[in-house]
């Protein structure tokens, strides 16, 4: 792999300060453990960090999920809206950009414009949309998971159109793990950021809290009435009786999520395109991931940072 295609991402952070001895824990990967714990706490889905509280640590550890308020401001938001225009107007064109439509007018020829374009995936070629993923703020959480080399394997900016009727603007219920080979699974971490107000009219994340304690899932295409995007599979036996929470989010709020967490999101019944930001991140192993030989999907065209 060049340097190019390495794709490497360092955060800019400085090393993360101690944690007190009541905070130090086990960690399956370190297997530090505190010698003057009286009760130490088995943390299996975060790393020793100063960034988390005890409590929001303990929050992803038994839900699988973590929402940190109000993190992107409003102006690196409308940087990222005028940039994804400029891309869907073709006015910023880039070779390996995925541009997806709404499978129910996929078929139509439809003139260029944001309203046709449902997902752009891979925009790590982009320098002002990844520019969000080197977001002091968020790499910095980002960090709490996955550790201190980090890349993005995956990136993503959603614009779910309105529902035309027919469902399809629905993302059926997976786990991001069934997309991605790689490992450790707990290194992984999914950062997706509302870039305006989002809730269930608009078609917000749905969660099934703790699922991440679970296996990975076989996935397929659900059978929906009205059709089903590419490469949009589901989980066909979830159990019914999960808790589903709806997170309603607030313009620059963002959920960071583990890979193996069942969710996704409902239709968009309002006539607005309701967007977010993403990028999946893991750490920097030998071959780009942490432990699979296989290069991580989307998986290039990244510049170190600044150590
Ligand atoms: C955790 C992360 C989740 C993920 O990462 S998702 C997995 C990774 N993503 C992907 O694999 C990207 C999936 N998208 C794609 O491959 C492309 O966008 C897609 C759908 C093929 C469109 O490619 P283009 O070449 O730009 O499209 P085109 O307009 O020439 O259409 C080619 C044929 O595809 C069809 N198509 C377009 N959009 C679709 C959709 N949303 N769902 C289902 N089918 C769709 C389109 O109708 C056309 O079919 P035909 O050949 O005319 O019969
Ligand atoms: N019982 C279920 N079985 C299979 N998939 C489900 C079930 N309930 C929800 N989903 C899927 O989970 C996602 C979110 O569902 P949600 O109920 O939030 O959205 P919706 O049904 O589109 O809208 P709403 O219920 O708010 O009218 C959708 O992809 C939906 O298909
Ligand atoms: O924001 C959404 O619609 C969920 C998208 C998602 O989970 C995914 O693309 O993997
Ligand atoms: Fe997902
Ligand atoms: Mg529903």
């Amino acid at each position: 792999m060049d340097a190019r295609a390495a794709a490497r991402l360092r955060t800019v952070l400085g090393h993360l300060g101690r944690l007190e001895p009541r905070d130090v824990v086990a960690h399956p990967t370190s297997g530090t453990v505190s010698p003057t714990s009286f009760h130490p706490q088995q943390f299996q889905f975060t790393l020793d960090n100063s960034i988390l509280s005890l409590e929001q640590r303990q929050f992803y550890e038994e839900n699988g999920y973590l929402v940190i308020k109000n993190l992107v401001s409003d102006e690196d938001i409308q940087r990222f809206r005028d940039e994804f225009g400029k891309i869907c107007r073709k006015e910023v064109k880039l070779d390996r950009l995925v541009i997806m439509k709404d499978v129910s007018i996929s078929k139509l020829q439809l003139a260029p414009s944001e309203k046709v374009v449902t997902k752009i995936q891979d925009f790590q070629e982009d320098p002002e949309l990844f520019r969000y993923c080197t977001l002091p703020q968020i790499l910095k959480y980002v960090e709490c998971f996955t550790g201190p080399n980090i890349m993005a394997m995956h990136t993503m900016l959603i614009n779910k159109p309105p529902d035309t009727g027919k469902k399809t603007s629905r993302h059926p219920l997976h786990q991001d793990l069934h997309y991605f080979p790689c490992g450790p699974s707990n290194l992984i971490v999914c950062a997706w950021t509302a870039m305006e107000h989002i809730d269930r009219n608009n078609g917000c994340l749905v969660v099934l809290p703790g699922t991440h304690k679970g296996s990975l899932k076989p996935h397929d295409y659900p059978k929906w009435e009205g059709g089903v995007n590419k490469m949009y599979h589901g989980i066909q036996d979830y159990d019914e009786n999960s808790a589903r929470v709806h997170l309603v989010m607030e313009k620059g709020d963002t959920v960071f999520f583990h890979p193996l967490l069942i969710h996704g999101s409902g239709r968009n019944k309002t006539q607005g395109f309701r967007k977010v930001g993403i990028p999946i991140a893991a750490p920097i192993g030998k071959d780009g991931c942490v432990s699979c030989s296989a290069t991580p999907y989307g998986y290039d065209g990244l510049k170190p940072k600044n150590p």
